[in-house]
C-alpha cells in the first residue's frame, strides 16, 4: 500500500506565516504597521485554533495587508531562509517520495510554488488558494471558487485526489486536522516544530517535534538515524537560558528546572533522559548514574567536576563535559575584591557605618602592595590571579601538586607549609578532587602567620570549618572570605546555616565566585556545544572522563562509534567483522585513556543490522551508537 503526505506550508513547512511576512513588506513603513501585523497575527491564530471560520479570517486579513505584486518578490526571497530546519535537512525524502508528497495550503499558491518546488515537491501536487489583483497589481481579494479558500477545503482537495493508499497529514492548524476529523486521513502529525498549537495538538494522533520524527515513526530513512526530539535533556540548576535556547533550537526535547535535586530525586528523574546539565551543587554519583537508562552525556556549567562520579559515568559509556576556563576571569576578580576588602576591614566598617557608627581609624587597615600572597593550586584560576595580583603590587607566592610555569615574577614553593609559613594572605584555589577534603585544618591554620588574610573560593569541603573558626576567634586569621561551604542549599528558597555566620571581618558569599553574567552566558553556550558536538559527530575535545578526539566532518559515509573497556585486541576484533561484511572503513579513529578505548570507524556502504549487533556483542563493550 503507498503512503501518502500531505504537507501544509505555513508554520510548518516554513517557519513562519507567510502573510505575517507580506504584512511586514508591504506596511513596511507605515504608521499603522505594528497594529495591522498584530492584528494579523491575531486572526491567523483564531483562524489556526478553530476559534474563527477560516475564510473570515482569511478574508479580513487580506483586506488589512494593502499588498501588492511587487511585493511578492521580497516575500518569496524572505521565505526561501525561513524553510524549516528539519524540512530543509531531509530533502532526500522529498526526492525520494516525490509522486506521493502534496503540499496543500490555505495560503496562495503566488509564493508556495517556488519555495516548495525547490524543494523538490512536484508542480501539479501543489494545491493553495491564488490571489486576484486589479490592474495596477494591488491584491484586492483570492480566487473564491477555489476550495481551499472555504472552511473544509483541504478535505475537498483531498477527497477529489482520489488517492489509492494511506493518507498522513502534517500540519501545524485546525485546518489540517479536520482531513484526519473527515475520515480522509490515516493519521494526523501536529507538527510542532515551529508553534504549538494545544488545541491542536490535543486532537493529533502524533505529535511531530520535526520532520524526523514522522519519518522515523514511519520506519522512512531520514536525515538523523535518531529524532533529535526523542533525545530528552534535564537542565538542573538554573543554568544560563542561552543553553535552553542551543538544545531546543537543536531539536532536543529540553526539561529546565530551576534547583538542585537530592540523589533519590535525581534517580527518578535521570530516568529516560539522554543529556544531563547540572552545576556544582547537583551530585551525580554511582546510583544516580546506575538509575539513568539512557544517558549518553553530562554537562557540568561551572568549572568543577567532582559533584560527578567521573568513573561511573566512564564505565557506563557517558561522557562528562565542563566549562573549564569560562567563569576563571570571574573568580580571579572576586578574590582582589576580597583581599582588598579583608586587608581594610571595609565590610565591618560598613555594617557600622549603616547603623550610624563612625569609626574613622587606620588601626588594622593596610595596603595590598608589597604583600605575599600565597596561592595553593596554581591552575587556570590561581596562574590568572597571580598574574592580577602582581601588577597590583602583590608579592606572589605558589604551590601545586603539579609542575607549573610561574608566570611573571611569582615564586614557586615546594611545600604547602612553606607557602603557609611565608604568606600575609593565602588563597585557595585547588580542585574539589577527594583527597583536598580537609586539606586546610586546625594543623595548617597554626602553620600560617598572625593576623593572615584567608581566602576559600575553591570547594567547600577542603577547608574544616570548626577549625576555620576557632582561628577567626583566636585573631590568627584576620580576615577571610569564603564563598563554597561543605553543606550549601539545594536552592535559594532554602536557608543557609553556618558557624561562620556573625564572625568579624568574615565576607560570606553564596557560591557565587563564578556568577557573573559574562561567566553564565559563556558557560550556556560553551558546554551545550561541546555535547552537541559528541552527539553529532563523536567530537570528544574538552571531555573530562573520555579520550579526546577530535573528528573530521562526516561526508557520504556512515559513523560508528564503539566506547569499550580498554583491553587488547577491541579494534582488531571490529576490523574482522567489516571484513566479514565486506564493508570498506574510510576513516578510523582511536584513542584510549586508562579505563576506556573510544573507537569511531566511518563506513562508506549501508551496513546489515546483524553487523550492529556483532559489533554490539564485542566482549568488553561499554556501549555502542550509530550516527548516521
Ligand atoms: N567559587 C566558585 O564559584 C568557583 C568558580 C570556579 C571554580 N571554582 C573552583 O576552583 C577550582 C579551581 O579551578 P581552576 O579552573 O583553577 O582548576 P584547575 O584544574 O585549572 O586548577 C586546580 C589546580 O589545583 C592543583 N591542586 C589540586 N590539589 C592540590 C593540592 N592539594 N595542593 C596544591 N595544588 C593542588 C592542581 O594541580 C591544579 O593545578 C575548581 O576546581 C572549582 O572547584 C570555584
Ligand atoms: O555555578 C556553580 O554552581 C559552580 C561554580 C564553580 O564552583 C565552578 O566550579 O565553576
Amino acid at each position: 500500500m503507498d503512503k501518502y503526505f500531505i504537507i501544509d506550508f505555513d508554520s510548518t513547512l516554513t517557519r513562519v506565516e507567510a502573510m505575517d511576512l507580506l504584512a511586514s513588506i508591504s506596511l513596511q513603513g507605515s504608521p499603522k504597521k505594528a497594529a495591522v501585523e498584530a492584528k494579523i497575527k491575531e486572526l491567523t491564530d483564531k483562524g489556526m485554533n478553530g476559534e474563527m471560520s477560516f475564510r473570515s479570517s482569511l478574508k479580513d486579513r487580506l483586506l488589512l495587508l494593502e499588498a501588492n505584486k511587487s511585493h511578492l518578490v521580497p516575500l518569496i526571497d524572505a521565505l526561501k531562509g525561513q524553510v524549516s530546519a528539519s524540512f530543509k535537512r531531509n530533502k532526500d525524502f522529498f526526492r525520494s517520495y516525490a509522486n506521493q508528497i502534496y503540499v496543500i495550503s490555505n495560503g496562495f499558491k503566488e509564493y508556495i510554488e517556488p519555495i516548495v518546488t525547490d524543494l523538490g515537491v512536484l508542480p501539479d501536487h501543489i494545491f493553495a488558494n491564488q490571489l486576484v489583483f486589479n490592474e495596477d497589481g494591488d491584491v484586492i481579494g483570492f480566487d473564491e471558487d477555489n476550495p481551499l479558500s472555504k472552511d473544509g477545503g483541504k478535505a475537498e482537495v483531498i477527497k477529489s485526489l482520489d488517492l489509492d493508499g494511506d493518507i498522513y497529514v502534517i500540519g501545524d492548524g485546525h485546518n489540517d486536522y479536520e482531513i484526519k476529523a473527515a475520515g480522509l486521513a490515516n493519521k494526523f502529525y501536529a507538527f510542532t516544530e515551529n508553534v504549538k498549537r494545544e488545541q491542536v495538538v490535543e486532537k493529533a494522533d502524533h505529535e511531530a517535534p520535526s520532520l524526523d520524527e514522522v519519518l522515523f515513526e514511519q520506519k522512512i530513512a531520514s536525515a538523523f538515524s535518531y529524532p533529535k526530539n526523542r533525545i530528552k535533556v534535564l537542565l538542573l540548576e538554573n543554568v544560563h537560558p542561552k543553553a535552553f535556547e542551543l538544545l531546543k533550537n537543536e531539536g532536543f526535547s529540553v526539561e529546565v528546572y530551576p534547583a538542585g535535586l537530592d540523589e533519590d530525586e535525581l534517580c527518578e528523574k535521570i530516568k529516560g533522559v539522554s543529556i544531563l546539565g547540572i552545576r556544582s551543587k547537583t551530585q551525580v554519583t554511582k546510583k544516580v548514574i546506575e538509575s539513568a537508562d539512557r544517558l549518553m552525556a553530562v554537562g557540568a556549567f561551572c568549572i568543577g567536576t567532582n559533584q560527578i562520579d567521573l568513573e561511573a559515568c566512564q564505565e557506563k559509556g557517558i561522557a562528562v563535559f565542563n566549562a573549564p576556563f569560562s567563569n576563571t576571569r570571574s573568580v580571579v576578580e572576586l578574590a582582589i575584591g576580597s583581599i582588598i576588602m579583608l586587608i581594610r576591614n571595609i565590610f565591618d566598617k560598613s555594617v557600622a557605618m549603616h547603623q550610624g557608627k563612625w569609626d574613622k581609624s587606620a588601626k588594622g587597615s593596610k595596603e595590598i602592595r608589597g604583600k605575599k600572597l600565597g596561592i595553593i593550586g596554581y591552575g587556570n584560576i590561581g596562574a590568572q590571579l597571580s598574574v592580577l595580583a602582581e601588577s597590583m603590587g602583590l608579592d606572589v607566592y605558589y604551590y601545586d601538586l603539579e609542575e607549573k610555569l610561574a608566570l611573571g615574577n611569582a615564586t614557586k614553593l615546594d611545600s604547602l607549609d612553606e607557602l603557609l609559613s611565608t604568606s600575609d594572605i593565602i588563597t585557595l584555589h585547588v580542585d574539589g578532587r577527594p583527597e583536598n577534603k580537609e586539606l586546610i585544618t586546625a594543623e595548617a591554620f597554626s602553620k600560617m602567620k598572625d593576623q593572615v588574610i584567608f581566602i576559600n573560593l575553591s570547594r567547600g569541603h577542603v577547608v574544616n570549618i570548626g577549625d576555620l573558626k576557632n582561628a577567626i576567634e583566636s585573631k590568627k586569621v584576620a580576615g577571610c572570605a569564603v564563598d563554597v561551604f561543605p553543606k550549601e542549599p539545594k536552592s535559594n528558597d532554602e536557608p543557609f546555616e553556618s558557624e561562620l555566620i556573625g564572625l568579624p571581618n568574615v565576607i560570606l558569599t553564596p557560591h557565587i565566585g563564578g556568577s557573573t553574567e559574562e561567566a553564565q552566558e559563556n558557560i550556556g553556550e560553551f558546554v551545550p556545544n561541546r555535547i552537541m558536538e559528541y552527539i553529532n559527530t563523536g567530537t570528544t575535545t574538552n571531555s573530562v572522563n573520555f579520550p579526546n578526539l577530535q573528528l573530521p566532518k562526516l561526508q557520504n559515509a556512515h559513523r560508528l562509534i564503539h566506547i569499550h573497556h580498554n583491553v587488547p585486541g577491541i579494534i582488531a576484533k571490529m576490523n574482522q567483522l567489516f571484513a566479514e561484511h565486506e564493508i570498506n572503513i574510510v576513516g578510523q579513529y582511536l584513542k584510549t585513556n586508562e579505563k576506556i578505548g573510544y573507537v569511531i570507524t566511518d563506513i562508506n556502504k549501508a551496513y546489515p543490522q546483524e553487523l550492529i549487533q556483532s559489533l554490539k556483542n564485542i566482549q568488553h563493550t561499554i556501549k555502542f551508537r550509530v550516527l548516521y
